[in-house]
C-alpha cells in the first residue's frame, strides 16, 4: 500500500479530481475527522497532514509520496525526490509592501511564512534584512508598523489589494508537486510510477 501524504484544507480541495480518480471519497476526505483515510481499493492510504510537516514525513520514510507546494518543499530543505510539478492551483512568492515603496536594504523589516527563501532572496541581493517569521495573516504586518514589506504568495491578488499594498517583486514561481521518499522511490516505484501517471493526468 501506498503512503500518500497531502496537506488538509486548500490543497486538498483544489486536488479533488486527482483523489477521486484515486479512488477516495471527497465527501469522506472533506468531512471526517480521521487522519488516514483509504480509497475503494485499499492500494492507497492517504494521510492528512499540515502542510509545512509533509516534507519531514516523507524525508524519513513515514510516508511513501506528498503532495505539497513547491514554496513548503524549497522552504523546509529536506531529503526527498522532487518527481513531478502539477500544473493548478499556480501562485508566486513574492516581495510586497505598502503603495509608498519601501526600498530594499540593510536593516529593512519582512515579515513572512518562508525565512529561509526569504534569506536567501536578500542574501542574493546582498542586503541583510530582519526577518519576521509570522505564521499567517502576513499581509497583516507592514499594516500596523510591525515590518515593512513582506514575503508571501500571491495568487489573484485580492489580498494585497484589500490592504492597500503592491507587488514590489516576484521572486518565483510555485505549483503543488510531488515528493517521494528516496528508499520508496526504489522499493515500490511501479506503485509510484502509477501514482506519478494519474496526478499527471488530473494535475494538468
Ligand atoms: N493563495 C494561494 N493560491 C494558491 N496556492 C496557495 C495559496 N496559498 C497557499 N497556497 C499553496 O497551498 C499550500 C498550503 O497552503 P494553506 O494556506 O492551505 O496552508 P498553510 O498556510 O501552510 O497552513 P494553514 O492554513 O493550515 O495554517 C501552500 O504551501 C501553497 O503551496
Ligand atoms: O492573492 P490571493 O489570491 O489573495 O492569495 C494570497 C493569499 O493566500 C495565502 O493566504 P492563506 O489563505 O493561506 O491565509 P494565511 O496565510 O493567512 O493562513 C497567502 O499567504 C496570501 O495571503
Amino acid at each position: 500500500m501506498l503512503k500518500f501524504a497531502i496537506a488538509k484544507g486548500r490543497i486538498t480541495k483544489d486536488s479533488k479530481e486527482l483523489l477521486t480518480c484515486c479512488g477516495f471519497d471527497m465527501e469522506e476526505v472533506n468531512s471526517s475527522r480521521k487522519l488516514i483515510l483509504y480509497n475503494a481499493d485499499e492500494t492507497i492510504s492517504l494521510i492528512l497532514l499540515k502542510a509545512g510537516d509533509i516534507p519531514l514525513y516523507v524525508a524519513n520514510g513515514a510516508v511513501d509520496i506528498g503532495l505539497v507546494g513547491k514554496d513548503t518543499v524549497l522552504e523546509n530543505d529536506l531529503d526527498v525526490y522532487e518527481l513531478t510539478e502539477l500544473d493548478f492551483a499556480k501562485c508566486t512568492l513574492c516581495v510586497a509592501g505598502p503603495k509608498e515603496k519601501v526600498s530594499l536594504k540593510n536593516g529593512v523589516r519582512i515579515a513572512t511564512k518562508y525565512p529561509e527563501l526569504t534569506k536567501k532572496f536578500t542574501k542574493r541581493r546582498g542586503i541583510v534584512a530582519e526577518i519576521i517569521t509570522l505564521s499567517g495573516s502576513i499581509e497583516l504586518a507592514p499594516l500596523i508598523h510591525l515590518s515593512d514589506c513582506i514575503v508571501d504568495l500571491v495568487q489573484t491578488g485580492e489580498t494585497l489589494r484589500e490592504n492597500d499594498l503592491i507587488v514590489y517583486e516576484e521572486i518565483l514561481s510555485i505549483a503543488p508537486m510531488i515528493i517521494a521518499n528516496k528508499v520508496s522511490y526504489r522499493t515500490k516505484s511501479s506503485e509510484v510510477d502509477a501514482f506519478i501517471n494519474i496526478c499527471e493526468r488530473f494535475g494538468k
